[in-house]
């Protein structure tokens, strides 16, 4: 089955939504001090890109058949003190749409923004098909001004068929910088510039020597444990030190053979989000990349919108990977056995 309309639609939704975020971002960082202690910049990034992408995939597609796992909805926005960031988002949503020259023609009221977002309620699970959207991951990142994405895939009976990754402050080249990365499964996966350049076809890295690997994990030490992935970095031989950056762009790095190694160890207890993961995992999958969770199990997005996973998540190329589980496997144990 060929998913090359909804791939368009994706690639059309997520691009617009990284304009809406880019702007955001670059209005926070010229912001004073004040300002940019202040959260809500974010806030109205995230609820503005969900209520794009949410708006385009429903023009560009069946919006009878339409069903959306997002990570945001609107609560707060409904509620009296929410009424001013409605308003900005709104105004937000129409310049983006605007922008666009093909959707601008008949702007968003306050109402339909707030249905745009929360039309992300769906909870998944394994029949028909699903939209899984992240419309600001690593939002810690983009307060910072570091990396960030818009991540956006597509389930179908319960499987991952669709991934589009934009990381605008990811460099495409030594010019450039703002990715574009999509898979269709059985397709491969590509990437190109966030204003369509011709996109290339990437791969992961075919390394075989562990010695030479490197690792990326996440930028926040409350996201992951860094003690664990450099425990396990030992164990493997890798010489590097930790490639820490935010948000599914490690996916897309990986993608591209940037790295060869992503370790994401939760602290216990945390539950991982399916949008988290959905778009990067498939990027990531048709590049020639295994993601597993640390047992070696395949990551099962049908069980709504979380996944169950053993411990955490461990990313990379088939050469390595045995390896790498035996590492994951000792370090587990060694760590158990300590506490
Ligand atoms: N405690 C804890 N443990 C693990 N993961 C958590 C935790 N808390 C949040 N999150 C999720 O992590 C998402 C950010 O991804 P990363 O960890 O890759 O990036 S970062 O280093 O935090 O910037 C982040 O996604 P966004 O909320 O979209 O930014 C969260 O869904
Ligand atoms: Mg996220
Ligand atoms: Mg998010
Ligand atoms: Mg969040």
């Amino acid at each position: 089955m060929s998913y090359d309309k909804e791939l368009a639609a994706a690639k059309n939704a997520v691009s617009l939504a990284a304009r809406l975020c880019q702007k955001v971002q670059k209005a926070l960082l010229q912001a004073d001090v004040q300002s940019k202690s202040d959260k809500s910049p974010v806030t109205v990034a995230d609820y503005g890109s969900q209520a794009v992408v949410s708006a385009v995939l429903q023009k560009e597609l069946d919006s009878a058949s339409f069903s959306l796992v997002a990570e945001e909805d609107s609560g707060d926005l409904r509620k009296e003190e929410g009424k001013e960031t409605l308003q900005r988002i709104m105004k937000l949503v129409n310049e983006t749409l605007a922008s666009d020259g093909t959707y601008g023609n008949a702007p968003f009221s306050e109402e339909d923004v707030l249905a745009a977002i929360d039309s992300g309620r769906s909870e998944g699970g394994p029949s028909g098909q699903h939209w899984v959207l992240d419309p600001i991951d690593g939002t810690k990142g983009f307060l910072r001004g570091d990396q960030y994405a818009i991540a956006l895939g597509l389930l179908d009976e319960g499987k991952v068929v669709l991934g589009v990754l934009a990381c605008p402050n990811l460099p495409l080249s030594q010019e450039k910088v703002g990715c574009l990365f999509y898979a269709q499964v059985g397709g491969g996966t590509y990437m190109q510039s966030l204003d369509s350049s011709t996109p290339i076809k990437v791969h992961v890295t075919d390394l075989d020597n562990p010695e030479e690997a490197s690792f990326f994990e996440s930028f926040e030490a409350a996201h992951s444990l860094h003690d664990l992935s450099s425990l396990i970095a030992k164990k493997l031989g890798v010489k590097a030190p930790p490639v820490r950056i935010d948000s599914q762009a490690k996916y897309g790095a990986l993608s591209r053979g940037d790295g060869a190694i992503y370790l994401r160890f939760p602290h216990k207890g945390y539950r991982e989000k399916i949008w988290d993961h959905a778009a990067g995992y498939l990027v990531v999958a048709e590049a020639g990349g295994v993601v597993s969770d640390a047992a070696g199990n395949p990551l099962d997005f049908s069980k709504g919108r979380y996944l169950d996973l053993h411990e955490g998540i461990i990313v990379t190329n088939q050469k390595l990977m045995p390896a790498l589980l035996k590492a994951v496997k000792e370090s587990l144990n060694e760590k158990a056995s300590s506490l």
